[in-house]
């Protein structure tokens, strides 16, 4: 069984369905256990949806926010993915959620991981939403091609949630080459999971990644290892 790809007519409608389906799990979750965890991808994508998200009705007390992957940058930096997700999605009745951040006092990723991994890990047991972006190499969360890291992270044993990435060398990181990301089995593991992705040129990689080397691009190990678990939503 693979992943289902609901193609929108913009970007708007895709953010409106990518917001509901999320309201619609994270409700589930709730009634089902008492609370949810959402996890959340950074970079541009994801804004117009946590507009949505944000003032939208929700138990929002009864669920905690963590992120996918973050970049070793003070929380105020632009490039800082807690930055946007404290501006875009906790503000209105989403404020209420609790919120799991990854970036420390610790000196750089590698030394905070293991901190980090204590914190998120009873939210990954299994995190019952996950939303996944993806660049134009092929990469979800940190998981970039080549990078120093990306190996023990897409093979960590169960326990570990969240593990450091040096993206040294890889285009599409930009400056920000020190990061954490949630492992393979966190994210491979998560009960439902949205992949929103806009453009041609990312759909034309997303088809490439499905025939590709996971190691070239590794967002491959999240599609075949998330299967049915997950809908990719994109728009032109
Ligand atoms: O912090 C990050 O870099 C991300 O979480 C990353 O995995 C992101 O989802 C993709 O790079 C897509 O980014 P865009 O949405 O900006 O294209």
């Amino acid at each position: 069984m693979k992943h289902e790809f609901l193609p929108q007519a913009t970007r708007d409608d895709a953010a409106d369905f990518a917001a509901r389906m999320a309201l619609g799990v994270l409700e589930s979750a709730i009634e089902e256990s008492g609370h949810a965890s959402f996890m959340v991808s950074g970079g541009t994508t994801p804004a117009p949806m946590f507009r949505r998200l944000s003032n939208a009705r929700l138990a929002w007390e009864r669920v905690t926010v963590g992120l996918v992957d973050e970049r070793w940058v003070s929380p105020e930096d632009e490039g800082s993915n807690e930055a946007l997700v404290r501006k875009r999605l906790l503000t209105g009745k989403a404020g209420a959620a609790g919120f799991l951040p990854m970036k420390t006092w610790h000196a750089n990723a590698e030394s905070a991981a293991p901190d980090r991994n204590q914190a998120y890990r009873p939210h990954c047991d299994p995190i019952d939403l996950i939303l996944l972006g993806m660049g134009n190499d092929g990469h979800t969360a940190s998981w970039f091609p080549n990078a120093a890291g990306l190996d023990g992270a897409l093979h960590a044993d169960a326990s570990t949630a969240v593990a450091a990435i040096d993206a040294t060398g890889c285009p599409v990181a930009g400056a920000h080459t020190d990061r954490l990301t949630l492992t393979g089995p966190a994210i491979i593991d998560s009960d439902a999971a949205i992949l929103l992705i806009f453009g041609a040129e990312k759909r034309a990689v997303f088809e490439n990644a499905l025939l590709a080397d996971p190691v070239l691009m590794p967002v491959r190990y999240a599609i075949d290892g998330l299967g049915p678990r997950l809908t990719v939503i994109w728009a032109p």
